[in-house]
């Protein structure tokens, strides 16, 4: 018998009951559903990450639909729960969802949400924010200036890269992937244009073994599934250049971490930008050692004005399968539901599992 788990209860005589398994930012997501004649529970639980059992012990017998977390493991015993309590409706607060089986869910009749379009140019910025922290080995250098040993100017002192004429590389040029690309592409190469220099230029490459070889940065943003599981490994470390940075804002397990600390300790030049991890939270033995890795706690999203839209888009999922609206035809082009001065669309802004629920889809 799961122990009972704390609640904060809003607008309690709400007609559909929907579960936040986390506290999340901003307000709006909370008085959308709360307009929308729900009562809303937010889990206030002081455990990070919350087990299956805390989770069923939250959905309990009566549930229209949950908002979930990246850390919670969506499975056949969760979608059985929600479906026994009634519940038709789950969203994952991220864009991401490999937490989630959606195969069990379908086989519930559970639609699954999730959040693109709202994190894409955050999640780019860190990517590129950790190449050039990466590149210039900001990390290290403020390490040493907090522990008082900077004594004076030296001509070797912390030498990084330069990036002006290298080659960026992406693996998964998906939305995120692309907007990384922009990023550390388009204003600097404005910038060398005008002052007479090459300007930057960009290709497909014809296969990964190409961009292993070439790019002097490269940044990982695939989806995490069987075909990518261990994508950069041993080998794929060896293929790169002895200097390349290697940036991953995607999933941990897209890594082999372990072959990552042994080619970093083998290769001092070699740098990394990880905002995640395989065994997340925790980092294989040997990675918070390495001076030539800068780690972040899965961050790339933790923008004020996107966790407050995720947290939207997400609840908006939810709700929309509830009151039976159709879902929305473009998941990318969201901005209608994060106008804060309008009402959002009589939609679920984004199903993943929509085609085969047989969900409509809106014509707005
Ligand atoms: O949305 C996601 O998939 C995340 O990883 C959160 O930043």
């Amino acid at each position: 018998m799961a122990k009972p788990i704390s609640i904060e209860v809003y607008n309690p005589n709400g007609k559909y009951r929907v579960v936040s398994t986390k506290s999340m930012p901003g307000t709006r997501w909370i008085n959308l559903l709360i307009e929308q004649d729900c009562r809303v529970e937010i889990c206030t639980q002081k455990k990070t990450i919350l087990s299956v059992e805390d989770i069923i012990a939250l959905i309990g017998d009566k549930c229209d639909g949950v908002i979930g977390q990246l850390t919670e493991d969506w499975g056949e015993t969760l979608f059985a729960a929600l479906s026994r309590a009634g519940g038709k409706a789950f969203s994952n607060m991220a864009v991401g969802y490999n937490n989630v089986d959606v195969n069990a869910a379908n086989k519930h009749g559970v639609a699954v949400g999730n959040t693109p379009g709202v994190l894409t140019e955050t999640t780019a910025e860190l990517a590129a924010s950790l190449s050039l922290a990466a590149a210039r080995r900001i990390v290290e250098a403020d390490q040493f200036m907090r522990a008082g040993l900077y004594d004076g100017w030296l001509p070797h002192l912390f030498v990084g890269n330069l990036l002006k004429g290298q080659t960026v590389g992406v693996i998964g040029a998906g939305r995120i992937g692309s907007a990384y690309a922009r990023m550390m592409t388009t204003s600097y190469g404005e910038f060398l244009k005008a002052n007479g220099e090459q300007p930057v230029t960009w290709k497909r490459a014809a296969s990964m073994d190409e961009v292993l070889r070439e790019a002097d940065v490269i940044s990982l943003h695939p989806i995490l599934d069987k075909t990518t599981y261990h994508l950069i490994n041993k080998e794929s470390l060896a293929t790169m250049k002895k200097e390349a940075i290697l940036v991953n804002c995607s999933r941990g397990p897209v890594v082999d971490e372990v072959a990552l600390v042994e080619h970093l300790k083998q290769n001092p030049m070699f740098r990394v930008g990880l905002d995640v991890f395989e065994d997340e939270p925790y980092m294989k033995p040997g990675l918070a050692d390495m001076k030539n890795a800068v780690v972040v706690p899965h961050i790339a999203s933790a923008s004020k004005w996107t966790r407050e839209g995720m947290a939207t888009l997400a609840a908006l999922n939810v709700l929309g399968k509830i009151k039976g609206y159709p879902v929305w035809g473009d998941p990318n082009q969201v901005a209608p539901f994060l106008n804060e001065n309008a009402p959002p669309p009589a939609a679920s802004p984004s199903i993943v599992n929509a085609k085969a629920l047989g969900l409509p889809v809106s014509k707005l």
